[in-house]
C-alpha cells in the first residue's frame, strides 16, 4: 500500500496544477453546485408546502436549474480536456521506464520471464495506478458533500441522518473484508493473461519448429487450454467485480428503505418538512455514489498493489520509486542520437582472476579461471560442447551477473553485477546473433555513424555479396534476419562488431553458420585489422585455421582449464 502512494504522490507532484483542477472541478463540479442545488430545493419545496411559494424562489430554483448542468457540462469539459490526453502521457512515462528497466536489467541474461509476462506488465499492469488516480478525486468529492450533507441533515433530523452512516459503515466493512479476495482475483487473471501471452509469443516466435516438428496439434491444444484457463478467470474477475458492486447496491438499496422508514414515520409527526424530505432524498444520492466510488477505489488501490508487486518481482524494489521518473517522452520528434562513445585510452592488458559462475539452481558453469590477455594478443579457447566456453565469454563481459572473482581492465577490477564492457570496451559476435526486422544497415550500424562501414563490409565478407540484396544496404531483413542465411546473419554481427572500433574483440564460435573455405578467409581479414589497430581478441574455436592465429590456447573441460599453451615456446600461459 505504502508502494501505491508513493507513486500517487509522484504523479501528483508531477502536474499538481492539472491534478489540482481536475480535482476542483470534480469537487465543485459534481460535489458543490450540487449541494447548493439541494438546499435551494429544499427552500421551495418548505416554501410550496407552507403555501409561501415567491415568484422570486420560482425564478431563482429554474435558473438554478438551468445553470447548474450548464456549469456542471462546462466543468465536465474541462475536466476531460485536462484529463483524456495526459492519462496517455502518464501510462508513456510508465511504460517508457519499464522499457528502461528491461534494457537496464544488470547482465544480458534474458528477464526471467517470459515475453508474454513482460507485454502484459507494460500493457495492463502499468495502466493501472494512473486510473487509480482520477478515480480518487470523485471518491474524495462525493464523500465531502456527503459528510457536508450529513452534517446539514443531522441539524434537521439527528436519528434518521444517523441512519445513514449504518450503509457507510457497511460499506466500509465490506470493503475490509473484501479486499483481499480482489487482489487475488486480478492477480489470477493476471497470471493467466502472462500465461497466454509468453505461449502466444512462443509460437509465434518459432513456427517454423512447430511446423517442420509436426507440433501444431499439440502447441494449439496447449493454447486452446491457456486461453480456456484466462478466460475462466477474467469471467472471474469480472463476477466478482459485478459481485462487489451489487453488494455495494444492495448495502445502498438497504439504506434508502431504512431511511424512508424514519423519515415517513417523522413526516406523520410533522418533524420533517416536505423540503427535509427532498434534501434527505437528495443527498442520499451522494452518499451512494461516495458508496459505489469506495468500492471502485478499494478496488483501484488493491489493484495497483497487485500491479506494482508485479513490477517490483521483476525489476526490484527501486523500480517502483522510478517508475515515474519523467523526462521527454519525444511525442513530437525522435530523440537526437547519442554520439558513439570514442576510445578512452588503450588497452595494454586484461586479467582473469578466479573467475567463476554458477547458473542459478544448477552446479553446471566454470569455475576459477585465471589467465591475462595482453594488448594486441589473440587468446582462443578450445573444449568440448558443454565445457562452459560460452560461459566464460559472458561472465568477462559482464553479461551474467553475479560471477566470483575479478575481471581486471587495464589495471581496474570491473564492477559486478552486471557490469558490461561495452563497446568501445569490447565488441561481442554472439554465436546465435540477434537482428531485428529493419535494414542490412540499421542492423549494422544500430545507431552508430558509418565511417568504417566500408571496411566492416569488407572484413566481414559482406561486401562480395551485396549485389545479392535488391536495394543494397537498404534492404529490409525481416524479423530477426529471418531473409538471411544463418552465414549472412553472422558476418553481419561481425561487421558490427567492427564498425564498434573496440579494444578487444570477443567471438563465439563463429564456424557454427559458415563454411571452412569462408572462414578461413574471413579470419584472414580479421587478423589483419587486428594487428593493424593492435586489437586483443578473446576467441571460441577448435578449428585448427583459428587456433594457429592464438597467442595462448587455453582447454576447457567441466568449466575448468585443463590446459594452456602460449605461441612462444610453447610455455603454459601466464595464471593470473
Ligand atoms: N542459462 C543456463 N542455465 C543453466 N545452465 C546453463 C545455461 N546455459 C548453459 N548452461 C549449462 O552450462 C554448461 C556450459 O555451457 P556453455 O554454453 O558455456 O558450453 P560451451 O562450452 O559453450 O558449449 P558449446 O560448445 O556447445 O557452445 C552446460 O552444461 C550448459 O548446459
Amino acid at each position: 500500500m505504502r508502494d501505491v502512494w508513493v507513486v500517487l504522490k509522484a504523479m501528483f507532484l508531477y502536474a499538481p496544477i492539472r491534478y489540482g483542477t481536475v480535482a476542483f472541478l470534480r469537487i465543485v463540479g459534481y460535489g458543490g453546485l450540487g449541494v447548493l442545488t439541494g438546499l435551494l430545493i429544499k427552500r421551495f419545496f418548505d416554501e410550496a408546502s407552507a403555501s409561501r411559494l415567491t415568484a422570486s424562489s420560482v425564478i431563482g430554483l429554474a435558473a438554478l436549474l438551468l445553470i447548474v448542468p450548464l456549469v456542471q457540462a462546462f466543468s465536465y469539459y474541462l475536466d476531460l480536456s485536462l484529463s483524456y490526453g495526459w492519462t496517455e502521457i502518464i501510462r508513456a512515462i510508465f511504460r517508457r521506464n519499464l522499457f528502461r528497466f528491461a534494457l537496464e536489467h544488470p547482465g544480458a541474461s534474458p528477464l526471467p520471464v517470459s515475453h508474454g509476462k513482460l507485454m502484459n506488465i507494460i500493457r495492463t499492469d502499468a495502466a493501472v495506478p494512473e486510473s487509480l488516480m482520477w478515480d480518487l478525486p470523485y471518491f474524495l468529492a462525493y464523500t465531502l458533500f456527503s459528510l457536508c450533507g450529513l452534517a446539514v441533515l443531522g441539524a434537521i433530523d439527528a436519528v434518521t441522518t444517523a441512519s445513514l452512516f449504518v450503509p457507510m459503515l457497511l460499506a466500509v466493512i465490506a470493503s475490509q473484508m473484501l479486499k483481499r479476495r480482489i487482489g487475488y482475483h486480478y492477480e489470477r487473471q493476471q497470471k493467466t493473461s502472462d500465461r497466454f501471452l509468453g505461449l502466444l509469443s512462443d509460437i509465434l516466435r518459432h513456427h517454423e519448429t512447430i511446423r517442420i516438428n509436426s507440433a501444431s496439434p499439440a502447441f494449439l491444444n496447449r493454447l486452446a487450454a491457456a486461453a480456456e484457463e484466462r478466460a475462466t478467470a477474467g469471467k472471474r474477475n469480472t463476477l466478482f467485480q459485478a459481485l462487489l458492486g451489487s453488494v455495494y447496491e444492495y448495502i445502498v438499496g438497504a439504506g434508502i428503505v431504512l431511511l424512508l422508514l424514519l423519515i415517513s414515520g417523522n413526516m406523520r409527526t410533522g418533524g420533517v418538512t416536505v423540503g427535509s424530505f427532498t434534501l434527505f432524498i437528495f443527498f442520499l444520492g451522494y452518499v451512494s455514489n461516495a458508496i459505489r466510488m469506495m468500492s471502485t477505489v478499494t478496488a483501484g488501490f488493491k489493484k495497483a498493489e497487485s500491479a506494482l508487486s508485479r513490477i517490483a518481482e521483476l525489476f526490484g524494489e527501486e523500480s517502483v520509486r522510478k517508475l515515474t521518473r519523467h523526462d521527454s517522452l519525444y511525442l513530437d520528434a525522435a530523440p537526437p542520437l547519442t554520439p558513439a562513445p570514442t576510445r578512452s585510452g588503450r588497452l595494454e592488458r586484461m586479467e582473469l582472476r578466479r573467475l567463476g559462475y554458477r547458473y542459478p539452481g544448477t552446479d553446471r558453469g566454470i569455475d576459477d579461471i585465471g589467465f591475462s590477455l595482453p594488448r594486441a594478443s589473440i587468446t582462443v579457447i578450445t573444449g568440448p560442447v558443454g565445457a562452459g566456453k560460452t560461459t566464460l565469454l559472458r561472465t568477462v563481459l559482464g553479461l551474467l551477473e553475479g560471477r566470483t572473482g575479478d575481471v581486471v581492465w587495464h589495471g581496474s577490477a570491473l564492477p559486478d553485477p552486471g557490469y558490461a564492457p561495452v563497446p568501445p570496451l569490447a565488441g561481442y559476435v554472439p554465436q546465435i546473433p540477434s537482428l531485428y526486422s529493419g535494414t542490412l544497415r540499421d542492423n549494422l550500424l544500430l545507431g552508430y555513424p558509418d565511417d568504417s562501414l566500408e571496411e566492416a563490409l569488407h572484413v566481414s565478407m559482406l561486401e562480395d555479396e551485396m549485389t545479392l540484396f535488391p536495394d543494397g544496404l537498404d534492404t529490409r531483413v525481416g524479423p530477426n534476419g529471418a531473409t538471411l542465411s544463418g552465414g549472412q546473419r553472422q558476418r553481419l554481427a561481425i561487421a558490427r562488431m567492427i564498425v564498434r572500433k573496440a579494444e578487444l574483440w570477443v567471438l563465439d564460435d563463429i564456424s557454427s553458420a559458415l563454411d571452412a573455405d569462408t572462414e578461413i578467409r574471413l579470419w584472414q581479414r580479421i587478423d589483419k585489422v587486428r594487428r593493424r589497430e593492435g586489437i586483443t581478441c578473446l576467441v571460441v574455436s577448435n578449428k585448427p585455421y583459428v587456433t594457429a592465429y592464438a597467442d595462448q590456447m587455453l582447454t576447457l573441460e567441466d568449466g575448468k582449464i585443463v590446459s594452456s599453451k602460449s605461441r612462444s615456446a610453447d610455455r603454459p600461459a601466464s595464471r593470473a
